[in-house]
């Protein structure tokens, strides 16, 4: 098939890789000229594992093009995807205007038998708008379905090609007929490929980030309580999981949630709730939940330190929201970070991919950006970590040690073992566990 894309972020760009690696021709447009002519050139915008190999196998094989200028490709498409951004407003609904501008620009283009898919995580009714709008501009019907994406950044590329399901609203046979054949071939274990009215694909996708989301505050919450009662939440957190109605996944607590994703649709959910007159009471507990959990190590560290840490060097391990990625948005270690450059203390940050993000926000307010996690320690009163990089599980800690002026971790991902913080003598802080204090013996 000849699949136009538009939007070549995280969810256009793997989807149109992706779908080109399946034998289909692909154009990816975007409005950002820099990024069209970089991936002409093999320049990947975003760290993704994987994806630039894609890229380029796929570009020198000539299935997947790159341009900015739509009017050159649309006519052609059998598939227009939408994959532009749809941040959170200043209201907390979702903006779409990204999403209204692509529709205006491809309407005079589109073929007789075109199908328009959004993939773009979009409020309930969005998809019946832009059918609306696509009537008016074109003089005709236009079909128009709705794909959302389930995929995870750090694994968006297996996340695509091994989907758990694949979810389509449609409203007639052909568009069925065409997602069904565009799909197959990511569904050959026999993962279902479901069929919906665009309403229902539609919130399936905010019910799926909102119930996922719901885990992550749940546990958080059960943490925080977990402290004050002497309970380790790793052992309740097991002992739950093997429940197999409740199970592992998204049960880690730590941070709170971040990235680009669940804390703009949380709020796009609640918000679409309010404006039905509803009233979204777990939504919300969850949101405020997080908002909260996301300050949990800003509020260890100045209470450890009785608000004064000016003059004190701290160590920061991890910045991308999650590992596997270079994605700052909403990242917690932004708050930790905020509150270290408003205090005055001397900052040493490290992760392998997220530096440049950090140094475009930041710049020199932090003091050193370090090519290696054990640069980042050296001479640190203090080391604390944000994001659980494989690279930081197994430290030498002796060598830690050695390096720091103070033994003192605060972690936000419950990286190491409570009694190999004992046996080293470091005095640890993490998540729903006892702190292991050895700063007063
Ligand atoms: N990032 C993720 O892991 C996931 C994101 N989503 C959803 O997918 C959508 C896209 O998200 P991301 O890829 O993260 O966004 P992004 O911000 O990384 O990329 C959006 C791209 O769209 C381009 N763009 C904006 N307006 C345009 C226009 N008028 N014409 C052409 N290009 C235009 C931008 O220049 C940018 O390159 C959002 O609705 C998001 O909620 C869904 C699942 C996973
Ligand atoms: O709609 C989206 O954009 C995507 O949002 C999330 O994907 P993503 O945000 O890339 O990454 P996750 O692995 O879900 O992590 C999100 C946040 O939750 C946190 N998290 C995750 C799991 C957990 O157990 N505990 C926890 O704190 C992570 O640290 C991270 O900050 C969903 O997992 C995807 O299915 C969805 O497509």
């Amino acid at each position: 098939m000849k699949l136009a894309v538009i939007g070549t972020g995280y969810v256009g760009l793997v989807t149109g890789t992706c779908f080109s690696d399946l034998g289909n021709e692909v154009t990816c447009i975007d409005v950002n000229q820099a990024k069209v002519e970089g991936l002409k050139k093999g320049i990947i915008p975003i760290y993704e594992p994987g994806l630039s190999e894609l890229v380029l196998r796929n570009h020198e094989e000539g299935r997947l093009q790159f341009t900015t200028d739509a009017a050159e490709v649309i006519p052609d498409a059998d598939i227009v995807y939408i994959a532009v951004g749809t941040p959170q407003s200043d209201s907390g609904a979702a903006d779409l205007s990204a999403v209204w501008k692509v529709v205006e620009g491809i309407a005079p283009h589109l073929r007789e038998d075109a199908l328009v898919v959004v993939k773009s995580t979009v409020p309930v009714g969005t998809n019946g708008k832009v059918y609306d709008m696509l009537k008016k501009l074109c003089g005709r019907e236009v079909n128009v379905a709705s794909n959302p994406e389930f995929l995870k950044e750090g694994s968006a590329i297996s996340d695509f090609m091994y989907p758990d399901r694949v979810v389509c609203g449609v409203r007639n046979e052909a568009a069925e007929e065409l997602l069904q054949t565009l799909h197959a071939p990511l569904v050959r274990t026999g993962k279902p490929i479901l069929f919906m009215s665009p309403e229902s694909s539609e919130l399936t996708k905010y019910a799926a980030n909102a119930l996922l989301a719901t885990k992550i505050s749940f546990i958080n919450e059960i943490a925080n309580l977990s402290e004050k009662v002497g309970a380790d939440i790793n052992d309740v957190r097991i002992g739950m999981g093997h429940d197999q109605r409740i199970g592992f996944q998204f049960l880690f607590p730590g941070l709170g949630y971040g990235g680009s994703c669940f804390p703009k649709d949380v709020r796009a959910l609640a918000s679409l709730a309010e404006s039905l007159e509803l009233h979204p009471k777990i939504m919300r507990a969850v949101d405020e939940v997080n908002v909260h959990q996301r300050a949990s190590l800003v509020r260890k560290i100045d209470a450890f330190y009785g608000g004064d840490v000016a003059g004190k060097t701290f160590g920061v391990w991890g910045l991308a929201f999650k590992p596997k990625t270079d994605d700052i948005r909403e990242a917690p270690a932004l708050e930790l970070l905020s509150y270290l450059v408003e205090k005055g203390a001397i900052i040493h940050v490290h992760d392998p991919e997220a530096m440049e993000n950090v140094q475009a926000q930041f710049g020199d307010k932090i003091h050193k950006y370090c090519k290696s996690e054990m640069e980042a320690i050296d001479g640190a009163d203090c080391l604390a970590i944000n994001t659980e990089w494989n690279e930081y599980r197994t430290p030498d800690f002796k060598k830690l040690k050695a390096k720091m002026t103070t033994p003192t971790i605060f972690d936000g991902r419950n990286l190491f073992d409570l009694g190999t913080m004992e046996k080293h003598g470091f005095t640890y802080f993490s998540v729903g566990r006892r702190p292991v204090d050895v700063s007063q013996a």
